[in-house]
């Protein structure tokens, strides 16, 4: 059996998807990196209510619902508080899309666990498509589904996302939360525009370089490395999508909104080591928290 090839009916939900190989060697560092990882930031965030997020929150820390962080009690509202702050990122992401109706369908692109997904059909009603390196992220995300009983309607893939299965102009969105930084921008816009039904809408939430910085300053080299991505600068973003029939409606700048939520990070007890890079990147300037919605024109 050839290995790469995947599975394209996307009706034949019970049908065992296949598992491409990855397309290049990087994709399979990537993959075996999403495979292995199991980080309490991650996991027990998700825990409160079943939502499993790669990504990162934005709003107002509400103090009033934090207790004393030295005892138990308090560690738990800290969670639910990071975790909250993480659920409405993708609720403001998801608030981007337009208006989406029950029988549409919609691309999540580097879906990760999935909590996104669950968070799109449950706002809108309509099918998820995901994809992602991993086949433990994509397991998840399926047994999830199964679990909320949604697996008609949504669906995580092993799959590039530069080489999905899914028809030219099927998806009336699509998006990348947090995802866009382990890819070519002008390979992955193509992908989008292709999906992207006309007048469909496109939105990442992404962290990025600024250019008026100059170069990517240390602290985004340490984000890299930590993660074995490629932040890509702002202007990158624009080029590649004015390039790709991607036409900008909203470019927002989250970094004094995403803020908060790292500097409670900081004081939790799952921190990973990685918060004083992008809380001093987000305050000299070099690195932004952005949200670009586009339409496909
Ligand atoms: C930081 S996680 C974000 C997960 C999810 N979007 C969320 O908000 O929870 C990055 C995700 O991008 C996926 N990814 C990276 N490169 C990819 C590629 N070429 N094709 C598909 N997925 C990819 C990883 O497998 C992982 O699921
Ligand atoms: C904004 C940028 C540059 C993001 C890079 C991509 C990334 C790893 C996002 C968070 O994943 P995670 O939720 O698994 O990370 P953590 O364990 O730090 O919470
Ligand atoms: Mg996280």
């Amino acid at each position: 059996m050839d290995s790469s090839v995947i599975n394209t009916d996307l009706t034949a939900a019970s049908t065992p998807l296949r598992i491409p190989r990855p397309s290049t060697p990087y994709q399979g560092d990537i993959a075996r990196y999403w495979d292995g990882e199991a980080r309490p930031v991650n996991l027990r965030l998700g825990d409160v209510d079943g939502l499993y997020h790669h990504h990162y929150g934005i709003g107002e820390v509400d103090h009033a619902a934090l207790g004393d962080a030295e005892d138990g009690a308090g560690e738990k509202k800290l969670i639910a508080e990071l975790h909250r702050l993480e659920s409405a990122q993708a609720e403001y992401l998801l608030g981007h899309l337009g208006d989406i109706g029950r029988d549409d369908t919609l691309l999540d692109a580097g879906c990760g666990r999935g909590g996104s997904m669950v968070m799109a059909h449950q706002r809108f009603g309509c099918k998820v498509e995901g994809v992602t390196l991993s086949a433990k992220q994509a397991d998840f995300a399926n047994g999830r589904a199964r679990e909320l009983r949604i697996q008609d309607h949504v669906r995580a893939r092993v799959c590039n996302m530069l080489a999905t299965p899914f028809e030219t102009g099927s998806a009336a969105a699509s998006w990348n939360n947090e995802s866009s930084m382990y890819v070519d921008l002008h390979d992955l816009f193509a992908e989008h525009s292709r999906v992207l039904a006309v007048g469909g809408r496109y939105v990442t939430i992404t962290g990025c370089w600024n250019p008026r910085y100059g170069q990517p300053s240390k602290w985004v080299s340490q984000i890299n490395a930590h993660f074995e991505c490629n932040i890509h600068s702002r202007r990158e973003y624009l080029r590649a999508m004015a390039d790709n029939r991607l036409v900008p409606q909203a470019v927002v700048d989250l970094t004094p909104d995403t803020l908060p939520y790292w500097e409670l990070r900081a004081t939790s007890s799952l921190v990973t080591g990685i918060e004083d890079a992008f809380i001093n990147s987000y305050k000299d300037g070099s690195f932004q928290y952005l949200l670009i919605a586009a339409d496909r024109v």
